[in-house]
């Protein structure tokens, strides 16, 4: 989908992207991260060329960016920023609606559009198409900024720290919405994020950038289990590691033939979270059942720590 190659940026004498290369595959979520100043929005946007690379290529679903106008490039590539970039002028309705209408579309056409991304991002139609972004709550016109940069159906959303500004619950609710909408959609989605945890809950692979260089490009089971260098490693934070490494397996993976007593744990939740529900029930294991409720066997503290440990 995407081919980066040779991608550099130099602002007076320092390349703030140095010589990346990176290909990130259709209908999947590549999370850059790293810490501020690395150069991921400036890596990010040179994708849609609100930045010019100073050399390099990238290319797109095979069609090289720097040859197409760039305003034509950007109707076909979707972007979602942190403070959302809403019109305030105009109603979340018309602010949806903005790239299908650059693109012509016929305004039934558009209606209807509107209308479906509204309920994809749980924002009751009748409620919300007429207010105005300042009459939104942050998480509203969070979800209002994505549901723009998705109008024109892009098949790539790039997302520069667009949780940012959301606080913590209504940011783990956002990223979840997210991957459950671009699984159904199948976009592909770019997202610079400085936040670890966002990119392993999110990303299919995670890029990590460090001074312009793209210090480990890896799914993010590899980046925990094999950190590139001291500064990958210093990233991910040797406390957290093994918790992040559950937040990647589900309940189900670690169910085993047995019996438990008190509340059962879906098959589907993580082992993080099911570490979470037997230490604070006091528990060493409990029943685990399927979406229909079905019982599967039992999930102990032992399973779960044992896939908390480093993979040799
Ligand atoms: N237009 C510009 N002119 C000169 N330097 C720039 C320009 N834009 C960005 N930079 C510099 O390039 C470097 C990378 O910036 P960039 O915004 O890509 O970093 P980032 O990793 O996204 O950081 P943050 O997480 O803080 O947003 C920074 O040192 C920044 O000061």
């Amino acid at each position: 989908m995407i081919e980066l190659s040779h991608l550099t940026k130099v602002y007076g004498d320092i390349a703030v992207v140095n010589d990346v290369d990176m290909h990130v595959e259709a209908g999947t979520i590549t999370v850059i991260v790293g810490t501020s100043g690395s150069g991921k929005s400036t890596l990010l946007r040179m994708v849609n060329r609100l930045v010019e690379p100073t050399e390099g290529r990238i290319l797109v679903q095979g069609n090289d960016v720097s040859k197409m106008p760039a305003h034509e490039l950007r109707r076909s590539i979707g972007y979602a920023i942190q403070n959302h970039g809403l019109f305030p002028h105009w109603t979340v309705a018309r602010n949806i609606a903005t790239v299908p209408m650059l693109l012509g579309w016929d305004r039934r056409k558009v209606a209807a559009r509107v209308e479906e991304l509204m309920e994809l991002f749980q924002l009751d139609h009748a409620q919300f198409a007429g207010r105005y972004p300042h009459e939104l709550s942050g998480g509203q016109q969070q979800r209002v900024g994505v549901a723009r940069a998705m109008a024109a159906k892009p098949a790539l959303l790039l997302m520069d720290e667009p949780f940012g500004a959301l606080d913590p619950i209504i940011r783990g609710k956002a990223q979840a919405d997210l991957k459950a909408i671009q699984r159904r959609t199948g976009t592909t989605i770019l997202l610079v994020t400085h936040d670890m945890d966002e990119a392993i809950h999110l990303g299919d692979r995670i890029a990590v950038m460090d001074g312009g260089n793209l210090k480990q490009y890896a799914p993010a089971a590899d980046i925990l289990a094999r950190p590139a260098d001291a500064f990958v490693d210093d990233l991910i934070g040797a406390v957290d590691r093994p918790f992040h490494y559950l937040t990647l397996g589900s309940v189900g993976a670690a169910v085993e033939p047995g019996e438990a007593g008190g509340a059962p744990l879906a098959a589907d939740a993580s082992l993080y979270e099911g570490l979470g529900a037997l230490l604070w029930s006091g528990r060493k294991a409990a029943p685990v059942v399927d979406a229909a409720g079905t019982p599967l066997g039992r999930v102990t503290l032992d399973s779960i720590a044992d896939r908390a440990a480093r993979p040799r």
